[in-house]
């Protein structure tokens, strides 16, 4: 358990996982001290060490990373640079300076051949280049770090920031334009609230190694997309169903990369993320938002 006045020191701050971290310590009065790239490179060691001793927080939380799993095809020396050696630096300086350390990584790295939902005890086997620069992050961390948190989690979804798959099915559907969805990989989304305020317990409770953090449910990315839809009033007809083949997408993804966990459910349903998902962007669409949410 933290003392009372020491921070959470938040890594990649001005991405959707950092942001959203950010605001769920605002909301429940965690002290957080939030850094973007510019005032932390993670794959910089001397930088960290220096982060670390200027705001003793008694753990770090890795919200960084490289994303973007079909142009890392091509991008693979930056995708393992800031997926790979980022969190093996911080693993080392927290295992040298104190703090806990959350990081995270992916349904990516599985392969998709397994029938059933993968658990944290299943094999991993990634079938591209950002599925393999994070699970080679959870190896080089758990060799620093043993009792770092490492949790897996998958597509994003939250009305805390536009660009996740719910947002533009959405967001097309209300344009009246058609959204090309794939119909046969299928995946366990997750509301990221959820996932944030889950890990943070699991972080104020000193749990350690893999976890597994998605909310329950496992579609397509097409169910998922009618699913939103029909839950906003919105016609699931503007959702055209495509193989994932025609998307002539660069990375290989795995048919299926649902997330189970040996621990249980942790995280509530899918669908009652989606219908929170838009609670929320009626309340930032209103007159007066609430100054909490909106920062
Ligand atoms: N989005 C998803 O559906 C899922 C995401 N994840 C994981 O969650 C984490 C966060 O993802 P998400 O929030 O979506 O990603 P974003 O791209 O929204 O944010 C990532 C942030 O990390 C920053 N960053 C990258 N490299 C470094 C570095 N070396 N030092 C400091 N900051 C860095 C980026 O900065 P800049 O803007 O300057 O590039 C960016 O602000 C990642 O590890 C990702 O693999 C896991 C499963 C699903
Ligand atoms: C934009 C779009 C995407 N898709 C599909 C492609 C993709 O498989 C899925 C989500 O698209 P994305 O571009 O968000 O990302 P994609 O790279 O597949 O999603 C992944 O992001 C990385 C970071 C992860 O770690 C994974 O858990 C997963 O969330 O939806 C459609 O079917 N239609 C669309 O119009």
């Amino acid at each position: 358990m933290p003392s009372s006045s020491a921070p959470l020191l938040i890594a990649g701050a001005s991405g959707t996982l950092g942001r959203a971290f950010q605001l769920v310590c605002r909301i429940r009065g965690l002290p957080a001290v939030a850094l973007d790239r510019a005032a932390l490179d993670i794959a910089d060691a001397g930088a960290v060490a220096r982060a670390l001793r200027a705001h003793a927080p008694w753990a770090v939380v890795n919200a960084a990373g490289y994303v973007r799993v079909d142009a890392a095809e091509a991008d693979a020396a930056r995708c393992c640079h800031e997926n790979t050696t980022g969190p093996a630096v911080l693993a080392a300086a927290c295992a040298a300076q104190g703090p806990q350390l959350l990081t995270f990584s992916s349904d990516l790295v599985f392969d998709g051949r397994q029938a059933a939902p993968y658990r944290e005890d299943d094999p991993a086997c990634p079938l591209g280049v950002y599925g393999r620069s994070k699970l080679r992050a959870e190896e080089a961390v758990l060799a620093r770090l043993p009792a770092a948190l490492v949790v897996r989690t998958s597509a994003f979804f939250s009305a805390w920031d536009a660009h996740n798959f719910v947002a533009h099915a959405l967001g097309a559907a209300r344009r009246g334009e058609p959204f090309a969805a794939a119909d046969d990989l299928f995946v366990t989304p997750t509301y990221v609230p959820d996932l944030v305020n889950t890990a943070l317990d699991l972080l104020l409770d000193g749990a350690g190694g893999r976890w597994h953090l998605a909310n329950q449910g496992t579609y397509s990315w097409a169910e998922l997309a009618r699913l939103a839809l029909g839950l906003a009033g919105l016609d699931a007809a503007a959702v055209v169903p495509r193989p994932a083949a025609a998307f002539g997408w660069a990375a290989r993804r795995p048919r299926q990369s649902a997330l189970a966990s040996v621990h249980g459910a942790l995280l509530p349903s899918v669908e009652s993320g989606l219908q929170r998902h838009l609670r929320d962007e009626q309340l930032l669409q209103s007159a007066h938002p609430p100054a909490i949410l909106v920062g």
